[in-house]
């Protein structure tokens, strides 16, 4: 009433229900700029404002609170989230998307580092009809064993953005989908696709065990406080069943192709660190022949996970850079270095660029090395 009366963006429909903290700011920036009658400010303002200024946002944690009840709504109806489900969400905050989530899902698990939103979230549905239908685990998303969840919906601390995603990809059993905030750049580099300019070993490893689709573009107007970049809404489908490969001997290569990514393979092959490592790597594949254990997919997905936590992941961060490539082969024995070459040669790849490879070519170019006897770790 009041907030459409000042000339507010939201209806009422919307805004009810929708976190005290931001509503009540909105609404007293409205109440100042259209009413601008004391008493009604002072009314209005005073033990809410106290409640706003409660909750100091902590950055370093991420906390950037989605106001817009808009694309709360939109990122909820984009979910297909159904009646039976149970949904995990990570990050509720003070709860604006926990509330719109309960009213759709048969169950919300929300798993919450700061105490304060714990207490928050909690207190927010007390009293409700989803009192019974939201459970908070307090902790840090990274080091909780999840439960069991149909579909993942969240507004994430962009800072966990690439081991979430992984662990995510690794949980079994396997959950229908996942639609979550991320920073812009690193949702672009999560879709991109061969040829893009941001195409990285980012995209390539998500790709390899999930569809992944970007949804919707996110201002950083609509955050309180507003983060410095804008932010995109992904939807992650994890691939099921998920590629017969082994997970360490496919980021291994993958690693050394976006090493550099706009360099032939043939050059990279040739390089003298990229030599001693297949070689490395051949003699002790030799020498535990046999004895080598099968991990479960799942332990394979999470260790892809923790060697992609860091920004090697997101940028073509340079290993190799400082070693010089061995053009004569005066340390690593020609006939090693050429066996690689010879494999690329035969299977027409010594010409060709990873920036421009698909997923398809990356899978055959593993086969035939691994064939060769040629591994990745
Ligand atoms: C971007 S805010 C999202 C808040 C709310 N879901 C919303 O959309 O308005 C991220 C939330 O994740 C929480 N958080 C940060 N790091 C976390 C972690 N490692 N595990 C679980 N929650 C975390 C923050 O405390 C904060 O509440």
């Amino acid at each position: 009433m009041v907030w459409r009366a000042c000339g507010g963006r939201w209806s009422r429909g919307f805004l009810k229900g929708f976190d005290d903290a931001i509503r009540v700011w909105d609404v007293c920036k409205h109440n100042v700029r259209m009413a601008g009658g004391k008493a009604e400010r002072k009314g209005r303002q005073a033990p809410q404002q106290q409640r706003f200024q409660g909750i100091q946002f902590d950055k370093s944690k991420g906390q950037h609170i989605l106001k817009n009840p808009l694309i709360v709504q939109s990122i909820v109806q984009k979910a297909g989230i159904k009646s039976t489900d149970i949904v995990l969400e990570i990050g509720p905050g003070t709860g604006n998307l926990t509330m719109k989530l309960l009213e759709v899902a048969k169950k919300v698990i929300a798993v919450e580092l700061d105490p304060r939103m714990v207490l928050e979230v909690t207190r927010r549905v007390q009293g409700t009809p989803y009192q019974t239908h939201l459970q908070v685990i307090h902790g840090d998303v990274l080091k909780t064993e999840l439960p069991y969840f149909d579909v993942c919906v969240a507004n994430i601390p962009y800072q966990i953005s690439s081991p979430l995603t992984f662990k995510l990809l690794s949980h079994r059993p396997v959950f229908r989908c996942a639609v979550i905030m991320y920073q812009r750049e690193f949702a672009m580099r999560l879709v991109a696709k061969t040829g893009d300019p941001l195409f990285c070993r980012l995209s390539v490893n998500t790709q390899l065990l999930a569809r992944v689709d970007h949804l919707l573009k996110v201002g950083k107007n609509n955050f309180r406080p507003p983060p410095k970049i804008d932010s995109s809404v992904v939807r992650i489908e994890p691939r099921n069943p998920l590629p017969a490969i082994d997970f360490k001997e496919w980021d291994g290569l993958i690693r050394l192709c976006f090493n550099r990514k706009n360099k032939t393979l043939g050059s990279i092959f040739r390089q003298k660190a990229v030599c001693a490592l297949m070689e490395k790597n051949f003699k002790t594949h030799q020498a535990l022949q046999g004895s080598l254990d099968n991990q479960a997919d799942a332990d394979l997905v999470m260790q892809l996970g923790d060697v992609t936590n860091d920004t090697s992941m997101d940028l073509d961060s340079g290993d190799f850079d400082t070693m010089d490539e061995d053009m004569d082969g005066s340390t690593i024995p020609s006939t090693f270095k050429d066996k690689g070459l010879a494999v690329l040669k035969e299977h027409d790849y010594e010409d060709k660029r990873s920036s421009k490879l698909t997923q398809e070519d990356f899978l055959k170019l593993l086969a035939v090395f691994n064939k060769a006897g040629f591994h990745f770790s």
